[in-house]
């Protein structure tokens, strides 16, 4: 039986892309789609909405009503939504791959409360590329030690609403950690004026917004002489929903916990 799967965020860039695809895989299939209430597009065809054949699947305001119909829920819409159908799928015991980024504290510990009863995969970017990046970070982290300053630079659409990145942090995270830091303590996300030089334990962020740019990440480890840069450039959006729904029919068999991208394909 094919997992079915619940959209929430259905109409958005992402759920777009998510429907495009749950169609290209035959062990998955579309059960609910839902958007914001009020949308102009509810009660639309969620296939005919995303530019495919007719699914016969109306696009719904509210997760609740069609969550019998579900076996997991993707949800890639903002972060008070998704604390939401977080909470619903832990009272009604389904599983959740959550996309949105710029969750709070609070939130990431309500994920993490909510995982003891279902399981979670909860990453800031499902692509393959992204995850594998990941690795080669760690790698370049405890090479390099304490002998580099480290920036990661993010460039993102217009549109996008959080900064830094989801995946930028994962990024400054995973060098982080692999460094014995504490990004909290570490972490510079702005510098003006009279800065003063450099102290060398901190991890840099910068952020540019404009255009249509899908997602260009790029991490500095920079010494005296020499200089490398670990770079990651989306320039689709399928790349994650690809993840994303790979995660959601690898999910259907998992016990309860709080999971990410890396779990899905094997890399920890
Ligand atoms: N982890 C990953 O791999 C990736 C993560 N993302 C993240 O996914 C999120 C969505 O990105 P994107 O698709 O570009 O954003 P969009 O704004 O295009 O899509 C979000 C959708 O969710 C809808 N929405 C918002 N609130 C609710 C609600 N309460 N109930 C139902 N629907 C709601 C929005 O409706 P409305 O427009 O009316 O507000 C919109 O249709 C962002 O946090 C982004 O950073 C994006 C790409 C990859
Ligand atoms: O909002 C986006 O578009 C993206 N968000 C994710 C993030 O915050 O890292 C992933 C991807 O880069 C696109």
């Amino acid at each position: 039986m094919p997992t079915r799967i619940g959209i929430c965020g259905a109409a958005g860039r992402m759920g777009r892309a998510l429907i495009h695809a749950v169609d290209a895989r035959e062990d998955v299939v579309l059960a609910a789609a839902i958007e914001r209430v009020g949308s102009t597009l509810i009660g639309a065809d969620a296939g005919e909405m995303a530019a495919l054949s007719p699914m016969n699947v109306k696009i719904n305001a509210s997760l609740a009503s069609q969550i019998d119909l579900v076996d997991v829920v993707i949800d890639f819409t903002a972060p008070a939504a998704t604390i939401d159908n977080v909470a619903l799928c832990r009272q009604e015991g389904k599983g959740i791959v959550i996309g949105t980024t710029g969750l709070n504290d609070q939130q990431k510990q309500f994920l993490i409360e909510a995982s003891q009863e279902i399981p979670i995969v909860y990453s800031g970017n499902y692509s393959v590329g992204v995850n594998v990046s990941l690795k080669l970070l760690e790698l370049a982290a405890k090479a390099f030690g304490d002998t580099v300053d480290i920036d990661v630079l993010e460039a993102h659409h217009r549109y996008k609403v959080d900064a830094p990145s989801g995946t930028a942090l994962m990024m400054g995270e995973a060098v982080a950690k692999a460094l014995g830091r504490d990004l909290k303590e570490v972490a510079c996300y702005a510098r003006e004026g009279h800065t003063g030089p450099r102290d060398r334990q901190t991890i840099g962020f910068q952020t540019i917004r404009g255009g249509d740019i899908v997602g260009d990440h790029t991490v500095y480890f920079m010494g005296d002489g020499e200089r490398v840069e670990i770079r990651h450039v989306a320039t689709n959006r399928m790349n994650f929903a690809n993840g994303a729904v790979r995660a959601a029919a690898w999910i259907g068999t998992r016990r309860a916990g709080l999971y990410d991208m890396r779990d899905v394909l094997g890399l920890k």
